[in-house]
C-alpha cells in the first residue's frame, strides 16, 4: 500500500544554524502533536544534511523524519566541479533525493534523459527518488500539459523495471502554482494525479500503480492541504514556502490526522 508523505523542500534557504533551529522545532512539534503515520521528509541544502542527521541521531525522534537531498549528479564521481553525487548524499544520512524539480529543469536545463541517469544513480545508492513533473502555465493554456507529463514520466522514469518503479515517489508540481499562491484546485490536482496513476497502469499494471505515492506541490499550505490530501490519488505534498515555518509545516502534516 502506498505511503502518505509530507516532504518539505527548503530550496536554497537556511544556513547551518537556521537549519538546525527549524529542524529541531519541527521535530519537537511532530513528536508532541503528530499521531499519524505519514512519512515526513525534510529536503535541506547539501551543506546542512550531515548536521541534521547528527542532530537527529542524538535526539529521540530518530527515524520519524527522513532527510533528502534536492538534487544529485548524473555521474557517479569525477571531474564535475560543484556537483554532489548520490553516494555522497547517502553517506551523510539522506534517504531520499528530489530529482527533476522544475527549478532545476528551468535554471539548469535538465532534460528528461539526464534525469533518468540521476534516477538510476540514486537508486543504485539506495536513495529514493522524488521525481518531479509538471507543466508551465503556457503549456496548460496550449492544452499540451497531459502530453508533456506523459513524456516526463516515459523518458525520466518508466525505463525502470516494475519492482523498482514502485519504490519511487512522484511529485506533481504545476509550475504555475509554485511560489505563486495559485494552488491547483483539489479537482484540478486530482485530475492530473489520476492521469499519472493511469499512465503507471498502462506502463506497468494496476498493482504497481497502487504502490506509488504521488505528491502534490505548489502553494500547498495549512488551509488547503486537507482538501488536496483527501483526493483519492493525492498521497501527500511536496511543500516549499510553508515548510520554512515549523508551525505551518507541522499543521500540514497534521491534516493526515483528521
Ligand atoms: O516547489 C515546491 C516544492 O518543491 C513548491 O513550492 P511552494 O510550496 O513554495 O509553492
Amino acid at each position: 500500500m502506498r505511503k502518505k508523505i509530507v516532504a518539505g523542500n527548503w530550496k536554497m534557504n537556511n544556513d547551518l544554524q537556521e537549519s538546525l533551529k527549524l529542524f529541531s522545532e519541527v521535530a519537537n512539534m511532530v513528536k508532541d502533536e503528530v499521531s499519524n503515520d505519514a512519512e515526513i521528509i525534510v529536503s535541506a541544502p547539501f551543506t546542512n544534511i550531515y548536521a541534521l542527521d547528527q542532530w537527529k541521531n542524538g535526539s529521540d525522534i530518530h527515524d520519524k523524519i527522513k532527510l533528502s537531498g534536492q538534487n544529485c549528479c548524473w555521474e557517479e564521481s569525477g571531474a564535475y566541479t560543484g556537483e554532489v553525487s548520490a553516494k555522497m548524499l547517502k553517506s551523510i544520512g539522506a534517504e531520499y533525493v528530489i530529482i527533476g524539480h522544475s527549478e532545476r529543469r528551468q535554471y539548469f536545463a535538465e532534460t528528461n534523459a539526464l534525469l533518468a541517469k540521476k534516477v538510476d544513480l540514486a537508486l543504485k545508492h539506495e536513495l529514493i527518488p522524488i521525481f518531479c513533473i509538471g507543466e508551465t502555465l503556457q503549456e496548460r493554456e496550449k492544452n499540451i500539459h497531459l502530453d508533456l507529463i506523459k513524456n516526463q514520466l516515459q523518458e525520466g522514469l518508466f525505463h525502470l523495471i516494475k519492482s523498482v518503479v514502485k519504490t519511487v515517489v512522484i511529485a506533481y508540481e504545476p509550475v504555475w502554482a509554485i511560489g505563486t499562491g495559485l494552488t491547483a484546485t483539489p479537482e484540478q490536482a486530482q485530475e492530473i494525479h489520476a492521469f499519472i496513476r493511469q499512465l503507471i497502469v498502462e506502463g506497468y499494471d494496476e498493482e504497481t500503480a497502487n504502490e506509488v505515492s504521488i505528491l502534490y506541490g505548489g502553494s500547498c499550505n495549512p488551509s488547503n492541504a486537507a482538501s488536496l490530501f483527501s483526493q483519492k490519488d493525492i498521497d501527500g505534498g511536496l511543500i516549499g514556502g510553508a515548510s520554512l515555518k515549523s508551525r505551518d509545516f507541522t499543521d500540514i502534516i497534521k491534516t493526515f490526522n483528521s
